[in-house]
């Protein structure tokens, strides 16, 4: 009999992606194991994850805002609604596991797996947990984390240190450069810079670059820029007014191994997932923390890699004067790519989407 497995989360890139590559993994030891998803309607993971291969149930669940919104008197019958459906999910599908991978779906559907007896698992990414997942924990029966000292929110008995998982194709891009540099048009002859605001776009790194276009420009560096979607159509006029031909903008990238791979530097946003996949295509880069996370977690991801000189750090506040100078100065100093590149591989956990996919496994009977 194949295996059935619901993966449910998502939200933003930072879930999804962990997922996809924890589906992957499990397709790869068994290609007959029938995976489900379930996210959140109208949120990212509806249209990313039938991208990736996957087919995905929306739940009517949303968040509840910190601020007092008319919105909030919807939270407790979108919830209600969504736990129902939820346990119709897993009465139909009848998985033997459920993993949870952050993110508002997660909470109904594991919540219904394991009131039915259904094990499940948590892949949790960041260095601090989410209240959901914090939840969650009691009823779970693994707990896979990225980070040391994660007891401070779990049971140590169910933790298991496997870092985040990430997708095949990124742990590929190394020797990509070529290919890279096709797919995005970009001259072999020149350094490339990377861009990336994680899977949103970020507002501080996107006016940053728009304001010191022309030095960009100047360098004649090529860059890759990826802005979210609220900032693409501002970012392609000043482009035309610069007649920066050589800065490419994307609202998003799907090709993220090629975009790594054809990186001299990198500047990006400090989620859990953007830091993991660094470490291992072993990129010099320069994290800008986004500073409103919960508990400030992207600072603290950037200072696991800052504290060994494995990349560095321009604060958000910082940004609008310092990180273009910043990125330039890093891109004419080979040595200390080089230093950078050395130090983040060593924190790099190629093994991670196995050993979770592993973990999944011996919790079916
Ligand atoms: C604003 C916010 O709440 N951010 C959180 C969110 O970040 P966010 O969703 O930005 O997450 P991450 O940096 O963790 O991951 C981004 C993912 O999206 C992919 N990607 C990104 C851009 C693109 O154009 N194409 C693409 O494929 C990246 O390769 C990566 O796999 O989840 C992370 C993991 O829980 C948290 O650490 C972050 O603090």
């Amino acid at each position: 009999m194949p295996k059935r497995i619901i993966i449910s989360g998502g939200g933003t890139g930072g879930h999804i992606y962990p997922a996809i590559a924890i589906a992957n993994e499990l397709k790869t030891i068994d290609p007959t194991t029938e995976i489900l998803f379930v996210g959140a309607e109208g949120k990212m993971e509806m249209e990313k994850v039938p991208r990736a291969g996957y087919r995905i149930i929306g739940l009517p669940v949303v968040g509840i805002k910190r601020k007092l919104t008319l919105e909030n008197l919807a939270f407790p019958f979108k919830l209600g609604r969504s736990f129902l459906k939820a346990q119709q999910v897993v009465r139909d599908f009848g998985p033997d596991v459920a993993v949870g991978v952050g993110g508002y779906a997660s909470g109904p559907v594991l919540l219904a797996a394991s009131l039915k007896g259904i094990p499940t698992l948590i892949q949790e990414q960041n260095s601090y947990a989410g209240l959901t997942n914090k939840l969650l924990s009691r009823g779970a029966k693994t707990i896979c984390v990225a980070y040391p000292g994660m007891e401070a929110f779990f049971s140590i008995q169910k933790i298991k240190l496997t870092g985040n998982p990430v997708r095949t194709d990124i742990m590929q891009a190394k020797g990509k450069r070529p290919e890279g540099l096709a797919f995005f048009k970009l001259e072999p002859g020149r350094k490339t810079l990377l861009i990336i605001g994680g899977s949103q776009g970020a507002r501080t790194i996107n006016e940053s670059i728009e304001k010191d276009l022309r030095l960009l420009v100047d360098s004649g560096h090529q860059v890759v820029w990826q802005t979210g979607p609220l900032f693409i159509e501002r970012a392609r006029k000043a482009i035309a007014d610069a007649g920066a031909s050589r800065v490419k903008a994307f609202d998003f990238i799907y090709e993220m191994n090629l975009a790594y791979a054809a990186a001299d530097v990198v500047v990006s946003r400090a989620g859990a997932l953007s830091v993991s996949e660094l470490c291992l295509v072993e990129k010099p880069a320069i994290l800008v923390p986004f500073p409103a996370a919960s508990e400030d977690h992207q600072t603290k991801n950037a200072m696991s890699l800052v504290n060994r000189q494995a990349a560095l750090l321009v604060n958000d506040r910082e940004a609008p004067t310092d990180l273009v100078p910043a990125a330039l100065r890093l891109l004419a100093d080979p040595g200390e790519q080089q230093t950078l590149s050395q130090h983040i591989r060593e924190l790099a956990r190629p093994k991670a989407a196995r050993e979770i996919a592993e973990e999944v496994l011996k919790l079916i009977k």
